[in-house]
């Protein structure tokens, strides 16, 4: 089966290990055939021979036995969970690798928890299947061929008897595996969706109490989880129906060898000794049948779970890279749109974008929400790529550049903010891993946020985030901006950086960002006229295509669309469609 296949990929490069507990877990089922032989001789040379000196061998060899047994189980059953960890480890890696080098457009369709599903409940039905399904499996083949093969020798007939259930049986657990596979591939995928609304929930706590939607929140989560209930009883009905059915059937070989064989024994054709050993062997059959039922449904789980779990791997969902992509030692930062259409699956966002920014060049982007303002700097990190035209960095198609250096000659500050659970200090070198602390402390500075930082109970090594001390959303803001700045990138984008802070802070950033922008190319994306009017070139957009461009000035005189965002956020300075005095303005626009 393929599953197994790709299955021992991963066990592979322990395969010597693998081999040498498979075995350990043979020899243990050798073993185990060894008593029942040791006790019939024990009955009949013993009991009912007399031969009194055979009992101390006989007894000792069955402790021998039963403690070689008893080592063998603890080898194997350490060793397949040692190698299961192994494997599971490597699978773990392998997922976690491919996310992290999912591309954009993956994590728009993914959904959160059906991913952690796949990471943790799923990896969790290999590791079981390798812990117990997969050693039951082939010891109770081995147990098989060899107690049939002990029986037909002692004798045909019983044998024959006793085994005639076995077709029965093997269509019966046949018919069960295929069900049951069905029902557990049923429950894997609504435990994901399961997880998915759990994950999602949780997330958005604050605006489910914010609209008092606990209640409607309850009800849905009550479809959820019931539709769990009923695929699990799916299962559980499978498992209840089959189960006593495969029981019953593996039971009657007993109920024959006790009539039959006692039959034989009362008229002289088998000794006691055979009986009892017979009995014995039958036993150690019927176990693996009884286990049957357990072991598809271990098998069923696994290959549900493996096919979930390759089904991601082998989901291409990188960027595409070329192989001799460009990686050039210092990157001067010139930054060109050249022609673009950019979409989303069928919408189209960005029309006809052309932008030349040299390094240096500080270019505003400003347009309704939903415009494409975004979308614009996302292209040059190269999160996603354009239909048409080309994105150019340092004259070079970004997709021909080596992604990684692409992305590190960018330093961004994202229109949401996202904080790692971990200290503030670690939280701003999160771009640069060698920064020392006087580094962090002058890019908080710059970003305004030393003094609040100093305010905290830890200073910089207070742990934000989700389970440390919060912060409010112009807080969170100036940290990022101090990430973004310490990386110290050619290219900076501040996507609505200052969004949150008040005017009087927002004016002090832009004051220490000027500085810090000197010599980069930078693109500000802003609702503000203060946070726009001193770029080279302001860009309007309106439904993905440039209507407006130009310095402030320019665009003011132009009396468009800048114009009317300008007369909205300063009536006061807008008499009668006159506009007052240049110092005037500067001064309240600084001011708020
Ligand atoms: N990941 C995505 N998948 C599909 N459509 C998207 C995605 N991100 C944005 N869009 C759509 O693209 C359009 C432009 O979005 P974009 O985020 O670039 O706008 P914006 O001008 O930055 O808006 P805002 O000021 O609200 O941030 C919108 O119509 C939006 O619905």
């Amino acid at each position: 089966m393929d599953i197994f296949k790709r299955l021992w990929g991963y066990v592979h490069p322990y395969r010597l290990q693998f081999v040498l507990t498979t075995v350990a877990l043979l020899a243990a089922a050798g073993a185990g055939m060894i008593n029942p032989y040791l006790t019939g001789l024990l009955i009949d040379r013993v009991v009912k021979g007399g031969e009194l000196e055979l009992l101390w061998p006989l007894a000792a060899g069955l402790v021998a036995v039963s403690l070689v047994g008893a080592v063998l189980q603890y080898t194997h059953s350490y060793s397949f969970e040692n190698l299961s960890q192994k494997v599971i480890y490597s699978i773990r890696h392998a997922m976690y690798r491919h996310l992290q080098q999912s591309s954009f457009s993956f994590y728009d369709r993914a959904r959160t928890g059906e991913l952690m599903s796949r990471l943790t409940g799923d990896l969790e039905g290999i590791r079981a299947f390798m812990v117990g399904g997969f050693p039951t499996l082939i010891s109770s083949m081995v147990i098989f061929v060899g107690v049939t093969i002990i029986l037909f020798n002692m004798n045909v007939g019983l044998t024959l008897v006793c085994l005639s259930f076995s077709p029965l049986l093997a269509i019966t657990a046949v018919n069960f595996d295929r069900r049951i596979r069905q029902a557990y591939r049923d429950i894997r995928s609504q435990m994901a969706t399961f997880n998915s609304f759990l994950q999602e929930n949780i997330t958005g706590i604050r605006v489910v109490k914010a609209f008092a939607r606990e209640k409607y929140e309850i009800e849905r989560f009550q479809a959820e989880n019931s539709e769990v209930y009923k695929k699990n009883m799916v299962a559980g009905l499978l498992n209840g129906r089959f189960g006593p059915l495969l029981e019953l059937l593996s039971g009657m070989s007993v109920v024959v060898l006790v009539c039959y064989g006692g039959w034989l024994v009362i008229d002289g054709q088998m000794t006691v000794g055979t009986l009892v050993a017979f009995n014995g062997y039958l036993w150690s059959l019927i176990w693996p049948m009884r286990q049957l039922g357990m072991l598809l449904n271990m098998t069923g789980q696994a290959i549900s779970s493996g096919q979930r779990i390759f089904e991601l791997l082998d989901t291409n969902t990188s960027m595409p890279v070329k192989p001799d992509a460009y990686k050039p030692d210092k990157v001067r930062g010139d930054v060109l749109f050249d022609n673009v259409t950019f979409k989303y699956e069928d919408n189209v966002v960005l029309q006809d974008i052309d932008i030349d920014a040299p390094a240096g060049k500080k270019v505003a982007i400003m347009g309704a929400t939903g415009a494409g303002k975004t979308s614009i700097v996302n292209l040059i990190c190269r999160f996603y790529d354009p239909q048409k035209g080309r994105v150019l960095v340092d004259n070079v198609d970004v997709r021909d550049w080596d992604l990684k250096t692409l992305r590190r000659s960018v330093s961004v500050v994202m229109q949401e903010t996202f904080l790692f659970s971990d200290t503030i200090a670690n939280n701003i070198a999160y771009g640069k891993d060698d920064a020392s602390m006087d580094e962090i402390i002058a890019a908080a500075k710059a970003a305004c946020a030393h003094d609040f930082i100093m305010e905290m109970p830890e200073g910089y090594d207070t742990v934000v985030g989700e389970r440390g001390v919060g912060l409010s959303g112009g807080q969170k803001q100036r940290i990022a901006i101090a990430r973004a700045l310490l990386v110290s990138a050619p290219i900076l984008i501040l996507d609505d950086a200052t969004s949150s802070v008040d005017m009087e802070t927002e004016h002090k950033i832009q004051q220490a960002l000027k500085r810090l922008m000197a010599g980069r190319t930078t693109f500000i994306i802003a609702h503000r006229i203060s946070a726009v009017k001193d770029a080279d070139e302001i860009i309007i957009l309106e439904n993905g295509r440039i209507v407006e461009r130009g310095t402030h000035d320019q665009l003011l005189k132009l009396r468009g669309v800048y114009y009317d965002i300008f007369r909205d956020q300063y009536k006061d300075l807008v008499v009668d469609d006159m506009v007052k005095s240049r110092q005037e303005i500067e001064r309240m626009v600084r001011h708020g």
